[in-house]
Formats: C-alpha cells, structure tokens, sequence
C-alpha cells in the first residue's frame, strides 16, 4: 500500500518539475500558432482490476514488463509525430487503463519524446488519470503532470462495490483531498449516474458532498450498460434491476441545475468548469482538431505527411498490448487501422461533436471544414429544424448553432433531425457524377 504521505512526495516532485519547465519556456514569449499543431492522448491499458461496468480496453496482467511498455510508447509516439508532420503539441492525455499505475519516468519518457520529436510548450496541458485507488503496488508519483483526472465514481460505498472499484469512498475523497492541495484548481474529479436501483435523492446527495471536496471541474457520466460486462450480465440475469432512463434523465437534469448553481458552467453534455478550468485537450475533440493517439487501442485523427494537406485519417492502433508492443518494434507503430475520413463524414463529426459544447458550432469554425456550404444553407429552411428553433432546444443565429440549455439534456435526439438534414444538403451541393472539368 501506498501511504498518502508517499503519493503526496511524488506528486510534490512532479509540480517542481512542471514549474521548472514552465519557467524556462516564460522567457520566449508569446507562441506562434501553427497549423501544424496537434494533441496527443497516451494510453496504459493496465488496470489493478476490471471493475463492473467498463468495456475500455484494459488488461489486468500478472507483471508489467514496464522497461518495454515505456521504449514503445517513446517509440510509436515519435513515428506518429513524425508521419503527422506536427511541430507543436499542446497537450497530452495520459488515459487508460489505469496510468497512474505507470511510473513517473514513464510518463516523463513520453513527455520528454513528444518534446524530442515536436515541441511541447511550457504551458502545454499535461493531464493523468488517476484512480483514488490505495491497493498494494498503486505508483501515483508522477513527473511533469500538471491536471489531474481523478475517477471517485460514486461516494457510497455499497455502489463503489457494485461497480468493482478498488477504492471506499473515504479513500476517493482523502486522495481527492491530497491531489487538490499539490494540484490546486487543476483537479477533474467524475462521478456516474443512472447505475441500477439508484435513486435520484440520495445521489443528488452525494452530488452536494462531492462539491463541499472537489475542486473547479467536475464529470457527470451516465452509466452505459455495455455488452460483455459483468453489470450488463447481471442486468441481463435479473440479478440487479436495469436502470431506469427516467430516473437517469431526472439526476442528469438536477444534477445540472445544482452545479449551475454552485457557479458551474456546463461547457459540454457531461462536463462542467468554475473558474475557466474547461480541459482543452477534450475541447479539442468536440471541435474536430487533429489529435494523435499512443498506445494499445489509441485513436487519432490527422492528415499524415504526402497526403496533400487534405485527407484526415481515423487511426486505430492493435489493442492487445502484446501484439501492439512487437509491431512498434518492428515498423515503429502499432496501427491496426487507417480510415481516410471523406468530406460528409467530417461534417457530421463537425456537427455531433460541435453541438456537445455550450459554444456550438460557429459560422467560422464550419467554414474551416465547409467552405461551400453554410450554416444557413444547410439548416436555415428546414421546417423540422424550424420546429426545433420555435421549442427553443436549438439557436441558430449571427454566432453559429448550437443547443440552448435545454436542448443539450437531449441533444441524441436533436441530433436525428440535424444529421439526415446535413446529408440531403451536402448531397444537393456536390457536384453530380458528369457535371465539371
Ligand atoms: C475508462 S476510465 C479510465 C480512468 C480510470 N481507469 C478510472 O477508472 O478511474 C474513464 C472514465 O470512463 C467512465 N466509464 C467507463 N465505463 C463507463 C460506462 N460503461 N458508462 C459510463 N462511464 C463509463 C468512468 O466514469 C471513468 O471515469
Ligand atoms: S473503469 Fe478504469 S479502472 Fe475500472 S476497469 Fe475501466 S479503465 Fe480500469
């Protein structure tokens, strides 16, 4: 076990180590923006224990053979920066898996090799997954990190159990605790909801509790009964009652009432910031910029170097940490998939994702995937859109579209109107086969 004062050290070392760099970089001045610039998300797919719900791709193995993990890591993620052409990385996600099982010089490994192959600015948002776990051999040292992603996912500990977590409640908010005073205004902590038998007042009560210890971001997730788990075979046995998607939609709603009222603002579907501290790194996928994605099972999305500046590709690397660690050894990179992203596909992302964000979709930002068709073009004489602008689920004006406060609790189903709506528009714009040079 690791004793609080031990993980207290190690996360001390690690902001010295982020200060000092970000002290060395305030000498150059203001950054130039490139259009080579990018963000990078870092997986470990090892985890202590598979707790009940989870379907990422994680493994739970009898050793860690670290030393090899790192040297791929370091490996794919300068082939990939490398293929990508990027110059400059903003910020890196180190998820999971559990990294914080990863030792610190894995993390500062990584880092150090993203700085190598491109540059990595001082102010760069560097961001851990952390689980509030205390089982023996959890390595919560870390180097260079400076956000913190911490996972309490429930605070009652009969839940904590239900869901197969390592941890009690206690031990999520004692860590919780240590993480904000090493780490203050930059601690993310999730909590789920909607899990079996749940009830919406109790919850709403952990909510509260939550915000008397957390610090300026906080997740709301939703739990997603996922096939092959060991919840979805309870469900599916009728040893545990399925959740109920009223009482889930009624947790959501208030719970989103509560932390406006505690000052929050939800920036996105399942996201709430106080005091700016929005992660940039997400903002990044909901506004469909490039991202390179290391590790087993990563995903990424950018225009690879000789593809003429235009195709943007959905990369997928092998998932099973073995067979990804021999083909980085081999041809330096584990990617499993490449899916060149044609120019309807991107728009639908561009529209599904931008609407996840309070912001929306500006008329800029859809410009700079859709020079030839505009907001108004696509959704300005929709009747249906029409109905949806009159219920006041969805504003579409000067600014761009996007969802009212309303309208975000139930974007899923704004987004059937919107997509089928984008298609026909985009089908009416292109050229038809015969027609041009
Ligand atoms: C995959 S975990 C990785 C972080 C870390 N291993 C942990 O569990 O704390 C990232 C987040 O995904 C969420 N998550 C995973 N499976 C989920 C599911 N089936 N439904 C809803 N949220 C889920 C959890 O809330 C968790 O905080
Ligand atoms: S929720 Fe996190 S700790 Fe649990 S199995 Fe999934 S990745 Fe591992």
């Amino acid at each position: 076990m690791v004793a609080p004062g031990a993980r207290a050290r190690g996360w001390a070392a690690a902001t010295k180590m982020a200060q000092r760099r970000r002290h060395a970089e305030g000498a150059k001045g203001p950054r130039i923006l490139s259009p080579r610039a990018s963000r990078a998300g870092a997986l470990w797919p090892y985890c202590e224990k598979r707790c009940s719900y989870c379907n990422f791709n994680k493994y739970v193995p009898r050793g860690v053979e670290e030393a090899a993990m790192r040297s791929c890591l370091v490996t794919e993620a300068q082939t990939l920066l490398g293929l990508s052409g990027v110059r400059r990385v903003d910020s890196v996600f180190f998820g999971g898996g559990t990294p914080s099982l990863a030792s610190p010089n894995t993390v500062a490994a990584v880092l150090e090799a993203v700085d190598r192959a491109a540059h990595l600015p001082a102010d760069s948002e560097v961001t851990l997954e952390a689980n509030p776990t205390s089982a023996p051999g959890s390595r919560l040292a870390l180097a260079s990190v400076l956000y913190l992603a911490l996972s309490p996912q429930s605070l009652d500990d009969k839940e904590l159990q239900l869901l197969g977590r390592t941890h009690t409640a206690s031990d999520a908010l004692q860590t919780l605790a240590e993480a904000r005073r090493l780490f203050p205004g930059r601690v993310s902590v999730d909590l789920m909801l909607g899990l079996p038998a749940q009830k919406s007042g109790p919850w709403l009560r952990q909510l509260q509790e939550l915000l008397g210890y957390c610090d300026d971001h906080i997740s709301l997730y939703q739990l997603t009964l996922e096939r092959g788990t060991a919840l979805f075979t309870q469900v599916q046995r009728g040893t545990l009652p399925a959740p109920d998607p009223e009482v889930a939609a009624e947790m959501y709603q208030e719970g989103r009432t509560v932390l406006r009222e505690a000052g929050f603002r939800q920036y996105e579907v399942s996201n709430f910031a106080r005091n700016g501290a929005l992660s940039t790194h997400n903002w990044t996928y909901w506004q469909c910029g490039q991202y390179l994605g290391v590790g087993p099972g990563a995903h990424g999305r950018f225009v690879p170097q000789g593809a003429g500046g235009h195709t943007r590709e959905a990369r997928i690397q092998t998932l099973e940490p073995d067979n990804w660690m021999k083909e980085v050894t081999l041809f330096g990179h584990g990617t499993r998939k490449r899916v060149p992203l044609g120019e309807l596909e991107l728009l639908e992302e561009v529209l599904a994702m931008g609407l996840r964000t309070d912001v929306g979709i500006t008329h800029q930002h859809w410009q700079r995937f859709a020079s030839q068709l505009s907001l108004w073009d696509v959704f300005g004489s929709s009747q249906e859109v029409k109905a949806l602008l009159v219920q006041g689920l969805l504003l579409l004006d000067h600014r761009g579209l996007r969802c009212s406060w309303e309208g975000l609790a139930v974007l899923d189903s704004l987004l059937l109107t919107l997509l089928p709506r984008l298609q026909e528009a985009w089908l009416q714009s292109a050229p038809s086969p015969g027609q041009g040079g």
